[in-house]
């Protein structure tokens, strides 16, 4: 599409901006989402997509507006500056502002501050006057807490609330109005005078606050009028976020009763209730940006030095990410919006407006005040576009509970006076973390997991591939649910032909299918039916002797690959490998030697380029490393693509430069190659595909397509039809019945929590009526001990060298089931007492905090099996790690894909010292954010890969954590970490 020049939007103006910026966004949005706004002097920038642009690339979308307002209004605060000089102040306000900080020390003196200002609207509203939820609860809440992080003790709440309006009001001066200047100097001159006296004061008393600890860098002394500016900036910027999204929330959860019924009913909810609010109005709807160079941007062409103000505001209500954007709806689907701003200014107040607000100011007051409600003859206000907030927000309550000692949200009680009883059909990852997220929900529910196999766990057993051990120790997990978790196993009964789906809905209450799509899909090209040209499902499970497949055909010397997707990385790391390759697997080597023995050369093609591809790097980049194995690329056009900017890309580049010494397998890779016919006379013969210079034509034995799944013939349903996967009330689907075949697995787990709250949702609004009777037991059935049992023979049956070897038929299986010859290995007992069993070390990588507060999660949370230590990456010495202990790697990613600055040292020593660390044993969990496409997770992956080359061993799942998701990071981790310990004390006999 061809550049244009940005359409002028003379028909907006400021004050009805300030009255309802909606409407005026949504006509620039749909008009393309970059305009020049004469009434403002900037270009508005209001679409997702270009608003995300601007926040990802500060080279070119500088901080460092020239003539900037608020620089004039509070000084030369970070807001206002690039890195790497907006780095420093940022790191040095980092540690007060910590989630571990928030947690252990504000979180109290939230509570605090809140009954306080609660109870003194309840005063004012005895005494006969009007309460305004804004201004008698709010808005001092926010102010005294933030006095208190501050340290501003000789200043009062009121001056903050003073001062951090004037100095609002001075940034947004655009009407240069002398006498709101006047205002902003007083106040500004009051912070510094305040500063002034209470600077040496901290310096003499050490405390939590955050100029005590500003005083206190090890590293960095911040020049005094950084301090005051930054501190201005912190007035301006950290009140009126938590009080404006307290006052949003509060009203759009009176404005919903139904949705203020759900929270009161769940706590958990409190949490989306506070980030949907901040989607769907921002309290900082827009601020400014300069561009650097002449630039596009999504289309359009801004010349250098072009103002641009961020419309936040309208970026989290942009109809191409949101359904129904403009409605609030706290059980939307998650997606991260904009309102803490992305990239390198995400809000440092985070996880402080989070805490007041979800944790501590939103659950205290709907708790306490009881039956509160807007008050219809004065109704509420709002206004603002710039920063928009409650303008007046009158209320009312029947009565006041008293203050509890219980923690204000807390999570329910035990729930419904009747267990629901729950089916999920399918025991593969999706099933399992269903499972496991409806016992979170319902401790005391009656939950099954049918399976139409005696042995459970599905795509992990039959579609993980062999190699990939830690990917299929995800199952460790699982089976903590069946073996104490009280979810029942129910294996060799088939949907459609033990059990009708009638009489299991009629069983149930709820019924959660979960049964996977197995059929590949064709490639819908001539000479697609020949003989020797195969699905790579049909291959992945015969190489996972699934017993549904007959015998593995030879695939010759000559393998066409067709996709660039993980399961085509699988495939052709499996046929590259010799036997040697496969140590401690649990590959069927027969199937592996008829189809892999012959294979000379793999050709594996995909039609975009590198950078587009649908690999994981990090498989790529094993395939690179893989003995033996020679790789040519072909049509990658990498020249032009710098090194370190791009994770696939750089992955492409490592296949050009392994080594290419006796190899026995020759990997061809093509780039930008669609796939037009296969021809042969009978049987493959060549692969033909176009490109953009003609059509290549690869002499081949066999085809094997790896383009993805559909839906098997006899599926229950039309896999993607119910995207938030509610078929009906009762009926459910999860993994790809629900959204296609695309996800990896700790996906699943995201999806499972969501769904959980649907099914929960449902109980709760009587869509679903409990009492069903259960399915009674049916013949053939194999519950959880008749698996264990065929668990034992296949491991006692394996080679050596192999981790089992798998029954295939069904009939063995089921003679294994029911062999009560078969000794049950023990259940180990997991209250090993506090500071005994495994010895473990929590490694912690964090820019922001969010790694250490996962740390300190899993301290608690594996105590009782392991001994526990925890240290930041920031001050360890790679060689003194101790290879008796498992280390557990916390790690998150800045930058552009790079590791947090206190583990930059760590990954260097590792480097230059390389030490030998052949016998450390370690588990990865990466935290990052998937919208940085590229990279995600990146940071992690370089900490991997580092120990990996000093000899280390990962052991167990590779967990992620995504920042835009739904899932807490500490939950989403103590599973990862239940899993990787299952594993690793497997191995040590703990
Ligand atoms: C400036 C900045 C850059 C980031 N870059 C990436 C990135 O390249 N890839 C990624 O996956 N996540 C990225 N993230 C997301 C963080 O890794 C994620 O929010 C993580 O949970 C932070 O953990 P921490 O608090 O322990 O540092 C970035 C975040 C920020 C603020």
């Amino acid at each position: 599409m061809p550049s244009k020049e940005a359409p002028v939007a003379d028909w907006v103006t400021i004050p009805d901006l300030y009255r309802d910026p909606f409407p005026i966004y949504e006509r620039l949005r749909a008009e393309g989402g970059v305009h020049w706004v004469p009434a403002v002097g900037r270009y508005l920038i209001t679409s997702y997509a270009a608003v995300h642009e601007t926040e990802l690339d500060q080279s070119v979308f500088s901080a460092n507006e020239q003539g900037s307002l608020q620089i004039r209004a509070m000084g030369h605060s970070m807001l206002r500056r690039d890195d790497p000089e907006h780095y420093l102040e940022r790191k040095a306000w980092q540690p007060t502002l910590r989630p571990g900080v928030v947690k252990r020390h504000w979180q109290r003196v939230f509570e605090r501050t809140a009954e306080q200002y609660l109870d003194e609207m309840v005063a004012k509203a005895q005494r006969g006057g009007d309460a305004d939820l804004i201004w008698d609860f709010a808005a001092p809440f926010a102010a005294e807490s933030l006095r208190q992080i501050l340290g501003l003790h000789s200043a009062s709440q009121q001056d903050l609330q003073r001062w951090s309006q004037t100095l609002i009001d001075a940034t947004g001066n655009y009407a240069d109005d002398p006498e709101v200047w006047a205002k902003g100097k007083r106040s500004f001159d009051e912070v510094d005078a305040v500063l002034d006296e209470m600077l040496p004061w901290h310096a003499a008393n050490p405390n939590e606050s955050l100029l005590s600890q500003l005083l206190r860098i090890p590293d960095y002394e911040m020049p005094m009028e950084r301090i005051r500016a930054n501190v201005k900036m912190t007035i301006g910027g950290g009140l009126n976020e938590p009080r404006d999204v307290l006052g949003v929330a509060a009203w759009g959860l009176l404005a919903h009763p139904e949705q203020r019924r759900a929270v009161e009913a769940d706590p958990s909810l409190w949490q989306a209730a506070f980030d949907e609010t901040l989607r769907w109005i921002a309290p900082i709807g827009l601020y400014s940006r300069q561009t650097t160079r002449d630039v596009e941007l999504t289309g359009v062409r801004l010349p250098a030095g072009a103002r641009l103000g961020i419309c936040i505001l309208s970026a989290n209500r942009d109809e191409r990410v949101w359904d129904d954007a403009s409605a609030f709806d706290i059980r939307r689907e998650v997606k991260p919006h904009l309102a803490f701003s992305k990239g390198v200014h995400v809000c440092l107040g985070a996880w402080v407006a989070r805490s007041e607000v979800a944790d501590v100011a939103l659950p205290m007051l709907f708790e306490r005040l009881r039956g509160l409600e807007l008050v219809p003859e004065k109704p509420a206000e709002i206004g603002g576009w710039v920063f928009r907030g409650m303008l007046r927000l009158p209320v009312r309550w029947a009565s006041v509970a008293p203050r509890t000692a219980a923690a204000p949200g807390a999570p329910a009680g035990a729930g419904q006076a009747v267990a629901p009883r729950i089916a999920v059909v399918g025991s593969g990852p999706a099933g399992c973390f269903t499972a496991q997220a409806l016992r979170r929900r319902f401790p005391s529910a009656e939950l099954d997991v049918l399976d139409a196999l005696p042995v459970p766990y599905g795509l992990v057993r039959s579609g993980v591939a062999a190699d990939h051990a830690g990917t299929k120790s995800v199952t460790a997990q699982f089976d903590r649910l069946f073996l104490r978790e009280g979810v029942r196993f129910r294996g060799n009964l088939r949907l459609g032909t033990d059990v009708s789906l009638d009489a299991l809905r009629g069983a149930y209450d709820a019924v959660v299918l979960a049964t996977g799509m197995h059929a590949d899909r064709g490639l819908g090209i001539p000479g697609a039916a020949l003989d020797g040209v195969h699905g790579a499902g049909r291959i992945t499970r015969l190489l996972n002797a699934h017993p549904d497949e007959g015998d593995a055909p030879s695939l010759g010397e000559r393998v066409v690959v067709v996709g660039h997707g993980n399961v085509a990385m699988d495939l052709v790391r499996l046929l590259a490998r010799d036997a040697d390759g496969l140590e401690g697997t649990d590959v069927d080597d027969e199937a592996h030697a008829r189809l892999a023995a012959g294979v000379r050369t793999i050709h594996v093609v995909g039609r975009s380029g590198p950078t587009t591809a649908k690999f994981d790097p990090v498989m790529v980049r094993e395939l690179a490393g893989l003995p033996g194995v020679a790789h040519r690329v072909h049509g990658a056009a990498l020249e032009a693509l710098a090194e370190g900017k791009d994770a696939r890309a750089d992955a492409v580049r490592a296949l050009s430069a392994a080594s290419a010494e006796a190899a026995r397998v020759e990997v061809h890779w093509w780039f930008g190659l669609a796939p037009a016919r296969v021809e042969g006379d009978g049987r493959v013969e060549r692969a033909v595909f176009a490109s953009a210079d003609g059509e290549v034509s690869l002499l081949a034995d066999a085809v094997v397509t790896a383009v993805g799944f559909e839906a098997d013939a006899d599926s229950p349903t039309v896999p993607g039809s119910h995207p938030d996967g509610r078929v009906e009330p009762g009926l459910y689907t999860a993994g790809w019945l629900r959204r296609g075949p695309r996800g990896t697995i700790p996906d699943q787990r995201t999806d499972a929590r969501e769904l959980a709250r649907t099914i929960a949702d449902d109980i709760d609004s009587g869509a679903v009526a409990l009492g069903a009777p259960g399915l009674a037991a049916t013949p053939g059935e194999v519950g959880f001990d008749g698996w264990r049992r065929i668990d034992v023979l296949e491991r006692l049956g394996a080679a050596p060298g192999r981790e089992r070897v798998k029954l295939k038929a069904v009939e063995r299986m089921l003679a294994a089931a029911a062999d009560a010859g078969i000794p049950l290995p023990e259940v180990a007992g997991e209250a090993v007492g506090s500071g005994g069993g495994l010895p473990v070390t929590v490694l912690f990588g964090t820019e922001s905090g969010g790694a250490e507060l996962v740390a300190d999660e899993l301290r608690r949370a594996l105590a009782d099996r392991a001994s526990v230590e925890v240290r930041d990456l920031a001050e360890t010495d790679p060689s003194g790690l101790d290879a008796s202990r498992l280390h557990l790697v916390v790690c998150s990613t800045y930058g552009d894909g790079e590791v947090p600055t206190a583990a930059r040292a760590f990954l260097r020593a590792l480097e230059e010292q390389r030490p030998d660390l052949a016998g450390l044993r370690y588990g990865v969990f990466g935290m990052g954010d998937r919208s940085y496409a590229k990279t995600y997770s990146r940071g992690s992956e370089l900490v991997d890969e580092a120990l990996a080359a000093r000899g280390a061993q990962r052991v167990g799942e590779y967990g992620r954590h995504d920042a835009g998701g739904p899932v807490l990071a500490t939950e989403a981790a103590r599973d990862w970490a239940d899993g990787v310990l299952s594993v690793a004390g497997a191995a040590v006999g703990v």
